[in-house]
This record gives C-alpha cells, structure tokens and sequence, in this order.
C-alpha cells in the first residue's frame, strides 16, 4: 500500500490507536486477525521497539502471528500463557449489547477461545460494521470436513425454527477450492439477514453434529472502540454506554505504514 491511506484505514487505525491504551506492561495480549486487527498489531509492535513495552501476544491465526513477529512481538501459544489479560480483535458487526459477528477472516473458533480467555475482550470497529440487529453479515459457522454435506443440511432444517429472515448456506470457497481454517476445517456461511435471538441461535448451533464453532460472540466483548475516517474515536463500554469521544491525530509514522501489502 502506497500514498495516502482511505478513510476507512484511517478509521480502522485510529480505533486501534486507541484500543492499545488496555494495553498495559507485563500484560498477555490475545491478538485477533483482520485488515482491523493488523492496525492493532502494528500499533503494538511500534510500541515494543520504541518504548520498550514488554508483553506476551497471543495471535489467533497464523498470519497474525506472523505479522507479530514480524513487528518484534514476543508471541506464545494459549496453553502457555494460560490466561489473558485483554484480547483486542476486530468484528464483521456489533450490536447495541455489544454482541458480535465474526469469522469474516475465517478465524472464529481460535478468536472465541482467545477471547474467553482473557478478563476482557476490546473489540475495534470503524461505523459500518454498527447493527441494530446482527445479522445482515452471513454468519460464519466452522464445520469439520467430514459429512460436511450432513452438517449442512442439519442446520438449514435447524434454521427454520428459529427467528431469521433467510435460510441459505454456502460454502466458503477460495478460488476452485473450499477454503480451510487454521484447523483444517470447512466455514459454512448462514445467509441469514436478521438473527432474532443470537443467543438462541448460537446455542443451537453449537450442539448440530459436524459443528464445531460459530461466528456470535454472545455476552464476551466488554468495549468496542469505534473510529471514524477523520480522527474520532468513540468509547463504548458493556456496563456504561458511550464513556468517551476524543480525536486522534493521525499521523503517518514510517514504522507503521511502511511495510503495509494488504
Ligand atoms: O472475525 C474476523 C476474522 O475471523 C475479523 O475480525 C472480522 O472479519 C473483521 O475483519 P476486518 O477488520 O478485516 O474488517
């Protein structure tokens, strides 16, 4: 990526910028994956080299470790940390309860455990990805591959009790073939346009044979920062509403943008 960044990038920095203010020295980081979450990274790693913040990362995916280490981040796996003490990750959509979407990068099952595992979840957003109802992004659902066609199956006769406005499943593929997580399994995704009850419907998910994960991530994210195209940031926080407003100059740093491809 070259010149000058879009509004949306600004948006998805600024929001990072902020988001790595949870960040304290000494601390676990579970680290999320996407375009969102890369900023984050990025912010983190800028942050170890030049202010000598020692921490341990926790990535969900292997490109975000990849690109942790790549920027100087000391990155453990989830077995060695333990625990975490904040999870920062991006989300295909939030609601007012700051219930998610995720998975649209394909790494729900490892972003959930991430999450749960850690005293709170900062989610980083830019405006579009605000509902009043999650829904209208096709929710992911991680199959493993075996009876893959049987799982599908199951949960398109499963969606016809429950509150949705759509009902159709697709494959998710990448170019001639299925795309595979981390784990080698396939992503279902759930055309569904309205989810009446996320809470319902991740429950009921969850418990169709082949399933192993879906993209809602009920009750989990604690704050959702949200940046917008020319600086400001918005706080919102589970127990207290909007807790803050504020501007953040952007400033186009070498460390930060010189190595950017995506
Ligand atoms: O859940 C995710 C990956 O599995 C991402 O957080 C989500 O898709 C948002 O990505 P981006 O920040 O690129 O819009």
């Amino acid at each position: 990526m070259s010149g000058e960044l879009s509004p949306i990038d600004k948006a998805k920095f600024v929001a990072a910028k902020r988001a790595v203010e949870y960040v304290e020295d000494g601390m676990r980081v579970g680290m999320g994956t996407g375009s969102t979450a890369a900023w984050m990274v990025r912010c983190l790693g800028e942050m170890v080299r030049e202010e000598g913040l020692n921490i341990t990362a926790v990535p969900t995916s292997t490109r975000t470790a990849e690109l942790a280490r790549s920027v100087g981040i000391k990155v453990v796996s989830l077995d060695e940390a333990k625990w975490l003490d904040v999870t920062i990750d991006g989300a295909d959509e939030y609601d007012g309860n700051l219930n998610l979407i995720k998975g649209g990068g394909g790494a729900l099952l490892q972003e959930k455990i991430v999450a749960t595992a850690s005293d709170q979840m900062v989610v980083i957003a830019d405006i579009s990805k605000q509902v009043e109802t999650l829904g209208a992004f096709p929710l992911p659902v991680e199959v493993i591959p075996f009876g893959w066609q049987t799982s599908k199956a199951l949960i398109e006769e499963t969606l016809i009790g429950l509150d949705v406005l759509g009902r159709t499943t697709s494959l998710r593929m990448n170019g001639d073939a299925a795309f595979l997580t981390d784990e080698g399994n396939y992503i279902l995704d759930l055309h569904l346009h309205r989810i009446g009850n996320a809470r319902q419907m991740s429950l009921v998910l969850n418990q169709i044979p082949g399933v192993v994960e879906n993209g809602l991530f009920v009750d989990i994210c604690d704050v959702v920062v949200i940046g917008y195209g020319d600086g400001k940031v918005e706080v919102r926080d589970i127990n207290n509403g909007t807790v803050e407003e504020s501007r953040l100059d952007f400033v186009e740093s070498d460390n930060l943008f010189a190595d950017l491809e995506d």
